[in-house]
């Protein structure tokens, strides 16, 4: 029995920011991390990511569009020496329509109930009263990024910037909790919140914190509810990627 003296009630971390626990309840957990587990296989599957920062330890797959460091710098077309790097522009990542870091066949489909589970997510966080997710009611969700985390996997402080789009990003976790910081727009350091985030929580992010930096210092492995089968945690971020 986990009863809980405080009931874990929508909260708005930061303006425009807003944690809804347990908006999943277990059926829609199953679905959804039996869905996962299709999106993982190849072709265009689970793949391990190298950025500037060097090789996550997350790994990912993508639906809609596949994000990642491109070869080419998507705005001079130049080679890159190195995956993630460009002289000339700060922008070394991409989203396209084929797994270019991974095998390079075509993304696997955005599935449309999954826009109708992050609308309903803003619709919910914009009812709790969150600054400035009211007009994103109806965005055109095009992009599922997955995250697969084993007992050891981080994930440093990073802004999601590479979609064009103010739509607010929506995010949905299975499995092991995890201590998700989450700061502001102006830079990676302090001021930060740390959130725990469940299995079956949403967290959406827009408004004035479209921007804020964001990461995952550690999950608390071994805390998956039995039930679900899974070892280890699984976060699904979903996004508008403004791309034609
Ligand atoms: O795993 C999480 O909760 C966050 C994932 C994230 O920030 C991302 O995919 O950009
Ligand atoms: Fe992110």
């Amino acid at each position: 029995m986990t009863e809980e003296l405080f009931p874990r009630a929508p909260r708005e971390v930061a303006a425009g920011a807003v944690h809804l626990p347990g908006l999943l309840g277990e059926a829609r957990q199953r679905e959804l991390l039996a869905a996962c587990r299709a999106w993982a296989l190849p072709p265009a599957g689970l793949r391990t990511v190298r950025t500037r920062a060097g090789v996550m330890s997350v790994r990912q797959v993508g639906l809609g569009r596949h994000w990642g460091p491109v070869p080419r710098c998507p705005a001079c077309g130049r080679a890159r020496a190195e995956p993630g790097e460009c002289a000339a522009h700060a922008y070394p990542y991409a989203y396209t329509r084929v797994a270019h870091d991974g095998d390079g066949a075509p993304v696997k489909a955005f599935p449309a109930w999954l826009g109708d589970w992050a609308r309903e997510a803003v619709a919910a966080a914009a009812r709790a009263g969150a600054t400035g997710l009211a007009a994103h009611a109806g965005a055109a969700y095009d992009t599922g990024l997955i995250n697969f985390y084993d007992a050891r996997a981080r994930m440093g402080m990073h802004q999601d910037a590479d979609e064009r789009s103010p739509a607010p990003v929506v995010s949905f976790s299975l499995g092991d909790a995890c201590v998700f910081r989450f700061g502001t727009p102006a830079g990676r350091g302090r001021p930060w919140e740390d959130v725990e985030l469940r299995g079956g929580d949403a967290f959406v992010f827009g408004g004035p914190s479209r921007l804020a930096y964001h990461g995952v210092p550690r999950t608390r492995p071994g805390t998956a509810p039995p039930w679900l089968g899974l070892e280890g945690r699984v976060n699904v971020t979903v996004r508008v990627s403004g791309l034609a």
